[in-house]
């Protein structure tokens, strides 16, 4: 099946639109594909059909819903080396991680497939006479995706399966630098059986202007996005208007803190995966390592040794763990963070400057002896950095680690059980890996407290973002 599709699907017609934009892979500046460039009046086309779309679908019984979207799932899997290998192209992860996505991707719809089956509402025991009272549950109706680029495929599916599982339509609108994977997915559903305006994709490089569409429509009943903070906050003030409901998954700034009493060997696989996924480009990723003054050195010392050892380079090559960063003004933000806690006291322990090949990588780095005033402890790095600061107590490290106006991830690793329980209920963070630098599965509610955002996907929780609760009071029963 061909899967790299370069138009926009609107209505089940794909549309090439009048301009086009270029996808890039950012491992070599290649120009891999020229995508239709949408706007504001197809985003509206968008809507109309999701919204003329919309009563046929939620009509269907979830099972019958569940069956389609698992043949979606199980196209995409027969597809996951195809799909892997277009997803690092356009956006440049390691061809393992890739196909890591693929079947994360896969898990969110199969796993919405099953749970919408058990969209329950209640039975409620009245408290007056002749009355009886129930809760039901139903699909919110027309939803809008608004996704980012560090995860092509698993950030849409996290949004779209429960969405459509529950009964609802969709409008999606992919990053600009990474379309194809969006478009790939969709030819997919289309080929499952998924009914024209189901799900539509809106690909443009006007985004604040499709946002601004999909955000004053009344007809989008629920707005889901995943990116940054500022963004979130301007969407979040824009579906005011339309009271929609809202789902922000935005940026993090997570702790990542090494007891004394931790395994070594563990908190380092931990912080490696943690902190060097993606090439520190999740929201989840390590941001600040936080580590206590008795296994300071050896951390370091252990840490760096592995760092050092990764091997850099281009998504398909062998045995490559870091990939390139997304774009120029990524590399030139990873870069000015480094330079300017150095320039404050920081010391590379290894890395700390761009790679020698060409283009938009940066070396893995240990940055030790870093301190709460740097900016990168304050600001989400999204690169292969990772600074250490050091603290004596327990209450110094909780205090740290919630000194930020962020709380989506959190980590630690210790080996006293009282301790795992006081420090997992002190963070102040929407998730904790204790002992544990991988965190993100389907079955488990995913998202943030403070500015880091509202909702959670995945698990029951990323259903009930899809449905509202209808109370049903039935009089004169007797
Ligand atoms: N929480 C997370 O997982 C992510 C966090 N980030 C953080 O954000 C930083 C910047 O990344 P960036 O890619 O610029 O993130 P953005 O928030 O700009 O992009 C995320 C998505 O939002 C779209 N978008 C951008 N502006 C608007 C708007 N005004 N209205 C509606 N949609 C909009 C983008 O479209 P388009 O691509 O067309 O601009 C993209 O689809 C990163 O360094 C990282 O710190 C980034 C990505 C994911
Ligand atoms: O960066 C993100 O927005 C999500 C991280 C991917 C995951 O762990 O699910």
């Amino acid at each position: 099946m061909r899967l790299v599709e370069t138009a926009a699907l609107i209505d089940g017609h794909w549309i090439a639109g009048a301009s086009t934009f270029a996808v890039t892979n950012p491992a070599d500046g290649t120009l891999i594909a020229e995508v239709a460039d949408l706007g504001a009046a197809e985003t509206d086309l968008a809507i109309a059909a999701a919204h003329r779309a919309f009563p046929a679908w939620a009509a269907r019984t979830a099972k019958d819903r569940g069956a389609i979207l698992r043949r979606w799932s199980d196209l995409i899997l027969a597809q996951a080396d195809d799909l892997a290998r277009l997803m690092t192209a356009e956006q440049g992860k390691p061809l393992a991680e890739a196909r890591g996505e693929v079947v994360y991707g896969a898990s969110f719809i199969d796993w919405f497939a099953e749970e919408a089956k058990r969209s329950y509402g209640h039975t409620i025991p009245s408290p007056m006479p002749g009355k009886r009272l129930a809760s039901i549950k139903q699909p919110v109706g027309v939803c809008a995706a608004i996704a980012p680029w560090n995860f092509p495929i698993a950030m849409i599916t996290r949004k779209v399966g429960p969405a459509l599982a529950a009964g609802c339509t969709v409008v999606v609108k992919p990053a600009a630098e990474t379309p194809l994977s969006a478009l790939a997915m969709a030819r997919l559903a289309e080929a499952a059986g998924l009914p024209a305006g189901v799900l539509n994709i809106v690909t443009g490089l006007d985004a604040s202007g499709i946002g601004k569409v999909l955000c004053a429509d009344s007809r989008v009943r629920k707005l889901s996005f995943t990116g940054s903070t500022p963004v979130g906050k301007t969407l979040y003030g824009q579906c005011a208007g339309t009271v929609k409901k809202l789902s922000l998954e935005l940026g993090g700034n997570a702790p990542f803190i090494v007891f004394d009493d931790a395994d070594l060997e563990a908190a380092v696989e931990g912080a490696i995966a943690s902190k060097y996924r993606n090439t520190g480009q999740t929201c989840v990723c390590a941001n600040r390592l936080i580590v206590q003054s008795g296994i300071h050195d050896a951390f370091v010392a252990r840490l760096t040794a592995r760092v050092a050892a990764m091997t850099v380079g281009p998504g398909t090559g062998e045995g490559v763990t870091i990939g390139p960063l997304i774009n120029d003004k990524a590399l030139v933000k990873v870069e000015s963070l480094v330079r300017e806690a150095v320039a404050q006291g920081a010391r590379v322990e290894t890395g700390g400057a761009r790679h020698d090949l060409a283009g938009l990588f940066y070396q893995p780095t240990v940055l030790s002896g870093a301190t709460a005033d740097m900016r990168l402890f304050q600001e989400e790095i999204f690169g292969p950095v990772a600074p250490i600061v050091k603290f004596e107590t327990e209450a110094e490290a909780i205090a740290l680690a919630n000194a930020t106006p962020f709380g989506l991830a959190a980590y630690f690793y210790s080996r006293d059980v009282g301790r795992c329980w006081r420090v997992a209920e002190a963070i102040e963070a929407g998730m904790v890996g204790i002992n544990e630098g991988l965190i993100s599965t389907e079955v488990a509610p995913f998202g943030g407290v403070k500015e880091s955002g509202l909702g959670r996907e995945g698990a029951s929780e990323g259903l009930e973002e899809y449905l509202e609760t209808k109370y049903l009071c039935f009089g004169g029963v007797g």
